[in-house]
């Protein structure tokens, strides 16, 4: 493993813009995950409404197997996430030279732009981002946040505060499904958790039976939510060292366990590993929004593992 970041890799989309033939180092090999397979069945991932979060065994039990559930009610209405959703995909419609202004750049997190290179040979994921810090307020890296489309800023702030409530929520229930003093996660995360929000755009892809939209990982947060796209399936969950597709459920979020909260939980939550697959004809759209405990005087290097944990 490399220290820092070797090189910043070129979006997606635009490789497909320019139609260049399809690149070997998109080609995802693995002996331990088996082929893609975007026919693994359903998977019965637990539904929750978070309203009714009084039943404690039942998302213990999730949390505990599954690693995810899927929320429902979470207070944040389906047009406000409609509108977040809209304006993502305008961004990523911009013309390159628009988005470019917000590019990445190397060594960094926020910003426009594609997979972190941090091997020699590592494989790269069909995917296009922007990820944003939205929360503590000194975290934020204005810059990067798009002015085009207009309303994008505000929208994002708005996102801040809403998410912010579903989270208090959904930290008190899971430390009282644990029998745990309710505010215990929260106070854990005190004033130094971060959130961040990262924009998903899959192009499609010429070669889906040969590269993922996001090679096999388990976040290393304390917890993701994670929006799909409402038509476009293509995330996948392992239990028991099977695959399993994640249904869609419009506007529901899917919530994960991640890396920090299996820590905290001495491994009662599991931190599911999960893949995207791409797509042949359907760009598909998803957003991923990351708590994480703030760990101060990471190298760069240990700090890419608060949002990622590769698993190949
Ligand atoms: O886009 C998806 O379905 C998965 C995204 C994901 O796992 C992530 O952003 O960490
Ligand atoms: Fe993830």
């Amino acid at each position: 493993m490399a220290g820092v970041e070797l090189e910043n890799g070129k979006p997606v989309q635009e490789l497909v813009e320019n139609g260049i033939e399809f690149p070997n180092n998109y080609i995802w090999e693995s002996p331990n995950f088996g082929t893609i397979d975007a026919s693994v069945p359903l998977g019965d991932i637990p539904v929750i409404d978070i309203t009714q979060l009084n039943d404690s065994d039942q998302l213990q039990s999730a949390l505990s197997s599954w690693g995810c559930f899927q929320a429902i009610n979470h207070g944040i209405e389906n047009s406000f996430l409609e509108e977040v959703c809209e304006v993502a995909k305008q961004f990523f419609q911009l013309p390159m030279m628009e988005k470019e202004k917000y590019a990445r750049q190397k060594g960094d997190f926020d910003g426009y732009g594609n997979d972190m290179i941090l091997f020699h040979d590592q494989t790269l994921d069909w995917n296009d981002r922007l990820y944003l810090s939205l929360i503590p307020q000194d975290e934020k890296k204005r810059q990067f946040w798009p002015q085009n489309p207009q309303s994008f800023r505000t929208i994002l702030n708005e996102l801040a505060t809403r998410i912010q409530q579903t989270e208090k929520m959904l930290l008190k229930s899971m430390a009282r499904s644990l029998c745990l003093e309710e505010d215990c996660f929260l106070k854990k995360f005190g004033e130094r958790r971060i959130i961040g929000a990262r924009f998903n755009y899959y192009p499609p892809c010429p070669r889906p039976d040969l590269a993922l939209g996001i090679k096999p990982h388990a976040d290393g947060s304390t917890i993701t939510f994670l929006l799909q796209d409402n038509e476009v399936e293509g995330l996948q969950v392992m239990k028991d060292d099977k695959w399993f597709r994640v249904p869609i459920i419009p506007y529901a979020f899917l919530v994960l366990v991640g890396d920090q909260m299996e820590i905290m939980t001495n491994g009662i939550f599991k931190s599911p590993v999960h893949t995207a697959l791409a797509n042949s004809t359907k760009e598909r759209h998803t957003m991923a929004i990351f708590y994480s405990l703030l760990v101060v005087n990471l190298s760069m290097t240990s700090s890419i593992f608060l949002l990622f944990r590769f698993v190949v």
